[in-house]
């Protein structure tokens, strides 16, 4: 049975952001993830978790000024010591939730440029090395060109092939199931190929990225497949609902109250 984790940025946005721990919570969700906690203290975001019972599934590192259209800066060259900072102070909102993994976002940049190539294999080396000493897994996610134009990490063979060069116990795959849709297709096949670096799962409908069951994908069938692979992570709801966070949640009942993974 997939543990779920409500995305609290798509999710329950009829009430503010502090107030959705609970909302989820009261909806049957035990697991969150975000964005980006970074609005709020992180005694904030950690009493939230506590007081409504949640685990913290995933949030991503700071991903420079999203405000002015960064979209992560460890593929942009000149931004190291960005960087460096940004993993010390996501680090100071893992120890107030407990999160087990971090999403490393690559940046706007040519997959093809050698020196962006370079700057993203040297701080997707680094950061795993800083979270791996805290405990905590890289997570490095594949995002599709409609979504995002131009993100450097834009295809599922390249981030398994960093992932192998690089050889850290510590560095895994975000598996969003609805990017591999949109760039590859053949999901069931790649969850069985990628399942050994798999670190976090997203789900969301294809095309219009709304509550599981909506769109061509057989969401189902695909959290099934997860049981049969032993997949034991979690699976982060990053869709927007179509009408009302809570009417869409039919399709969550069959999972509700799912397991304790960490
Ligand atoms: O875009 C996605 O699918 C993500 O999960 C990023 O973390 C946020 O854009
Ligand atoms: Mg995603």
């Amino acid at each position: 049975m997939p543990r779920f984790a409500a995305n609290l940025t798509l999710m329950f946005t009829e009430h503010a952001f502090l107030d959705r721990f609970a909302a989820a919570a009261d909806a049957g969700f035990r697991a969150v993830e975000f964005l980006f906690p970074y609005a709020h203290p992180p005694e904030a975001i950690g009493e939230r978790l506590r007081r409504n019972g949640l685990t913290q599934a995933l949030f991503n590192l700071p991903p420079g000024d999203w405000a002015a259209g960064e979209r992560g800066i460890a593929a942009l060259p000149g931004r190291f010591a960005d960087l460096q900072a940004g993993v010390e102070t996501g680090l100071l909102y893992a120890e107030a939730t407990g999160v087990a993994r971090l999403h490393l976002m690559a940046g706007l940049a040519d997959h093809d440029d050698p020196e962006a190539q370079a700057a993203y294999r040297r701080s997707v080396a680094w950061a795993a090395e800083r979270v791996g000493r805290a405990g905590l897994n890289l997570v490095l996610e594949p995002i599709n060109a409609r979504n995002m134009p131009g993100y450097f990490l834009d295809d599922f063979g390249a981030a398994a092939a960093l992932i192998a060069a690089l050889n850290l116990p510590n560095l895994k795959l975000q598996f969003d199931l609805y990017h591999c849709q949109i760039m590859h297709g053949d999901v069931t096949m790649r969850l069985r190929q990628l399942m050994p670096i798999i670190g976090h799962v997203q789900t969301a409908s294809v095309p219009e990225r709304h509550e599981p069951g909506t769109g061509e994908m057989n969401d189902a069938f695909l959290f099934a497949e997860l049981d049969r692979l032993g997949y034991d992570g979690f699976v982060g709801c990053e869709y927007n609902p179509r009408a009302g966070t809570t009417e869409g949640l039919g399709w969550f009942t069959p999972y509700r109250d799912g397991g304790t993974a960490q």
